[in-house]
């Protein structure tokens, strides 16, 4: 049993491969360049980072602080522009839609979670999960919405405020409303890191199960090695570049490549 597995009951484990990477991609970027800033204040945030998130599979971002995770999540989805290279979404180049049109993407294609779950205090748990298809003019389907929320185990909170639920009741609700519009693919920042490691373990179960019950891709920013182990791959950023990719990985062995990051750094 995964370390995952043993986090999360009712978890059964990956039953991913390295060979169904090569499956259809849901997201990939080519020689993708993010610098901030010119003169001194100069930042080379991505360096010419190439990778692919592959559809129904669950990946995990991984890298000390500054090496560029949020800024390659950022820029996957639209909400960052790059300096060189490529961002696509399905076979949609980000680099060549406007404004609105990203805008348009970001709201039909793309799923967000991220750390504080940014839900609306005066909504109920069911409002929040709808709301960015009432936003959008979609119908939502209810039976798919039922699934979703049957699956995060909300069923009895639905006319609850964000106020009135827990930390890790409240990023289920975040959780559930990133599913039910059914996204291409799931941005996940941090989506664990207010939560003890007992809701974030249930958070990261019901990521995992959307995975792998409804194909959903997700692709997540962590610092966390058992939030990683959830994950499908783990690749790994240092100084705005990969440096290694893990998959099926666990807790343990995301560990030891921290470790050998961590002892290279400080000898280079
Ligand atoms: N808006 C910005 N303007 C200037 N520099 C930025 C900006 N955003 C990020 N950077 C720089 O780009 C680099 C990568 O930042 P990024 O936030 O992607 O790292 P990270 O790996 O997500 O870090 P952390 O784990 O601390 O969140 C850092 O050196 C950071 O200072």
């Amino acid at each position: 049993m995964s370390h995952a597995a043993a986090a999360y009951p009712g978890f059964s484990g990956s039953s991913a491969s390295p060979d169904r990477a090569a499956a259809a991609v849901a997201a990939r970027a080519t020689d993708l360049t993010k610098v901030y800033g010119e003169g001194e204040t100069r930042v080379v945030a991505l360096d010419s980072v190439s990778v692919e998130f592959g559809r129904a599979r669950f990946t995990a971002i991984m890298g000390p602080s500054g090496s560029g995770k949020s800024t390659l999540m950022h820029c996957m989805a639209g909400l960052d522009g790059i300096s060189a290279g490529s961002a696509r979404i399905g076979d949609v180049e980000l680099a060549s839609l406007g404004e609105r049109q990203l805008t348009r993407l970001r709201r039909d294609r793309i799923g967000f979670i991220f750390q504080a779950f940014n839900l609306l205090p005066t909504l109920t748990a069911l409002e929040n999960i709808t709301l960015p298809m009432d936003i959008a003019g979609r119908k939502p389907d209810r039976e798919w919405v039922s699934r979703v929320i049957e699956t995060v185990g909300l069923s009895e909170r639905l006319a609850h405020r964000p106020a009135q639920l827990s930390g890790g009741q409240q990023q289920r609700v975040a959780v559930a409303r990133a599913l039910a519009a059914q996204p291409e693919i799931i941005f996940a920042d941090e989506p664990t890191g207010n939560l003890d490691s007992r809701s974030g373990a249930e958070v990261l179960g019901f990521l995992r199960e959307s995975v792998q019950a409804m194909q959903q891709t997700v692709v997540m920013v962590t610092h966390d090695p058992v939030a990683a182990s959830f994950a499908d791959r783990v690749v790994f950023l240092a100084d705005g570049r990969i440096v290694e990719e893990l998959y099926e990985p666990t807790a343990d062995a995301v560990l030891d490549r921290m470790r050998l990051f961590d002892a290279k750094g400080r000898t280079s």
